[in-house]
């Protein structure tokens, strides 16, 4: 059954396509699979795209009704995502939490360490692109245990709707492990919802190749 789009999800699906984030095409996943779209959230790259985007977020946050003491982004693409958020928090919903983010490799001079900004204390609120197997939220989680924090929930962009390791979908994996609700401001069905009734003839033929790649590697419903 198709998915029933709100106005506000396909305007960001527009908006994504229309900055270059989601694409369509053949792309090799962190997982190793191999995608017939991807979603690079680097290609959020001015100053009103970003603000945009943190707006979404936030909105996402708030409906979500998830509270936390301290906002991360993963390295790489996490980090202007978690400060666009932080931003519109504080701009469109009062919320002046405070911010931090990790480095890929720990420096070693200067302040050192992997983490920069806000101490993590109290409970860490994961802000990301998309989850596709769980890799890169099991490396948050380990920062996050080694600081003796607690994860309050992950916020991304699009639900990729993927197997984890097992049948159950990766984020239903991560729910279960770490005991965190997981957002999505997208789906993927919303997706094809969104190339089946509101895209261009160009780009309506893309929607055979997501459900080939989703019957190989998805999952029914999250
Ligand atoms: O659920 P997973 O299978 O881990 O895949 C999703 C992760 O992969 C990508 O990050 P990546 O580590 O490639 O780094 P980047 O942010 O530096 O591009 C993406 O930004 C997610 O964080
Ligand atoms: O699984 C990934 O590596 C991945 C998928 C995607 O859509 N976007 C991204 O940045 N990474």
């Amino acid at each position: 059954m198709a998915a029933q789009l709100q106005d506000y999800q396909r305007d960001f699906i527009a908006f994504a396509i229309e900055q270059g984030v989601l694409k369509f095409g053949e792309f090799t996943l962190k997982s190793g699979r191999v995608s017939p779209y991807f979603f690079n959230a680097g290609l959020f790259r001015s100053g009103a795209a970003l603000a945009r985007l943190g707006r979404c977020y936030a909105q996402a946050i708030a409906d979500s009704g998830i509270t936390a003491d301290v906002l991360f982004g993963p390295a790489y693409k996490g980090i202007p995502l978690g400060a666009t958020t932080a931003v519109a928090l504080a701009d469109h919903h009062d919320r002046d939490l405070p911010f931090a983010f990790n480095r890929k490799e720990a420096k070693d001079h200067g302040e050192g360490g992997l983490i920069v900004g806000a101490e993590l204390v109290g409970r860490i609120l994961i802000i990301d692109d998309v989850i596709t197997a769980g890799t890169a939220i099991g490396e948050v989680m380990q920062l996050i245990d080694a600081a003796g924090a607690e994860p309050a929930g992950v916020v991304i962009a699009l639900d990729r709707q993927e197997r984890g390791q097992g049948e159950k979908s990766a984020i239903q994996e991560v729910e279960a492990r770490y005991g965190m609700p997981v957002v999505s401001i997208v789906t993927l069905d919303d997706v094809l919802a969104y190339l089946e009734s509101h895209a261009g003839d160009a780009l309506k033929p893309h929607a055979e190749a997501i459900r080939a790649y989703r019957e190989r590697y998805g999952v029914v419903a999250d």
